[in-house]
């Protein structure tokens, strides 16, 4: 494969959807959220968090008891209602094959409406399920089981991994590599974020990036279903982002993963002035 080539602030700031004087929480995006579980009720704050601070009309966390209780403590903004969804983050924190877990009944909805869906952790295994553009969010440990490195270099191996699955493949790593298919026509979206700060390799950082990514797409995602490449470009403006959230995290020093959900505002709003800026 050829080199590839990295996301920047540009192109990321082409990717934020700030809502107009005509918005409402619906049409800036509504995000559902089944995540956590009672053995990682975390993975659910850290994901919803991070929506929320990205810029979102509404986050509905549909997820088990025990993380909804928690998601509602730290932010009572959340809804817990079943109801109308534009995008759909699944798996961070959830047990291996959550299909039949009689407490998600909103699961089978996420899998087989036409809504994009993110699959993270634990929803990588309800990927045979899902009919809709989907992103998924490998560390390399998690898309060795779906499918095999081999020789591949990590490019090559996205690559090959979004072809194999049809799904936008987001390989985490201090590179992280942002694969659509290829298209019938030939050639393919592939580009790469290089995390400009080693201390985001901590638990719960990816939890936050699928919040974030999720919440991009579902911005993007009202009254529409996305191709693919518009959401491996998403998906790469969030992990932009979450790099530069990271990066201001980082001027206090090592910081746990929900301070890195914190800077995401801040991040949104920097990336926003920068690209104002630059169309002067
Ligand atoms: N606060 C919370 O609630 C939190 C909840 N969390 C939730 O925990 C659940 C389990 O997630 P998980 O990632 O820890 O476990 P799993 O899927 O078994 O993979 C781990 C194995 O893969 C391998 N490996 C290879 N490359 C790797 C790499 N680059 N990065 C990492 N691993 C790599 C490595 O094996 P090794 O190569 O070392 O033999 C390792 O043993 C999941 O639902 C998640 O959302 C966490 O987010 C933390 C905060
Ligand atoms: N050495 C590193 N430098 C920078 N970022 C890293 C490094 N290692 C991992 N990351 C990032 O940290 C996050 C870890 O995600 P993940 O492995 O899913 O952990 P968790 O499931 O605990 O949230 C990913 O966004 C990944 O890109």
């Amino acid at each position: 494969m050829e080199h590839i080539g990295e996301w920047g602030a540009a192109e990321a700031a082409a990717h934020i959807r700030i809502p107009t004087a005509q918005d409402n929480k619906y049409s800036h995006g509504v995000l559902g959220v089944v995540t956590g579980s009672a053995t990682y009720p975390g993975a659910a704050v850290l994901g919803v968090e991070a929506a929320h601070r990205t810029g979102i009309g509404m986050v509905r966390f549909l997820g088990e008891k025990e993380p909804a209780s928690m998601v509602l403590s730290r932010r009572p903004e959340t809804v817990t209602v079943s109801g109308a969804v534009d995008a759909w983050l699944v798996g961070s924190g959830m047990e291996a094959d959550p299909y039949f877990n009689p407490e998600l009944p909103d699961l089978a909805r996420a899998c087989l409406g036409l809504q994009p869906i993110l699959l993270d952790a634990g929803g990588l295994a309800l990927l045979d399920q899902v009919s809709a553009p989907a992103v998924i969010t490998p560390h390399e440990g998690e898309l060795e089981r779906l499918v095999p490195q081999g020789e591949d270099s990590n490019e090559d191996w996205a690559a090959r991994a979004a072809d194999e699955l049809g799904v936008v493949v987001v390989l985490k790593g201090h590179e992280t590599i942002i694969a659509a298919p290829e298209y019938e026509s030939g050639g393919r979206f592939i580009t790469r974020v290089t995390a400009p700060t080693t201390w985001l390799a901590t638990a719960g950082t990816g939890d936050v990036l699928a919040g974030i990514i999720a919440a991009i797409i579902a911005t993007h995602s009202h009254n529409r279903v996305p191709h693919l490449t518009e959401l491996a470009e998403y998906a790469a403006t969030g992990v932009y982002l979450h790099g530069q959230a990271g990066l201001r995290a980082a001027q206090q020093g090592p910081f746990p993963a929900l301070e890195l959900a914190d800077q995401v505002s801040r991040a949104v709003q920097e990336l926003i002035a920068e690209g104002s800026s630059s169309q002067l």
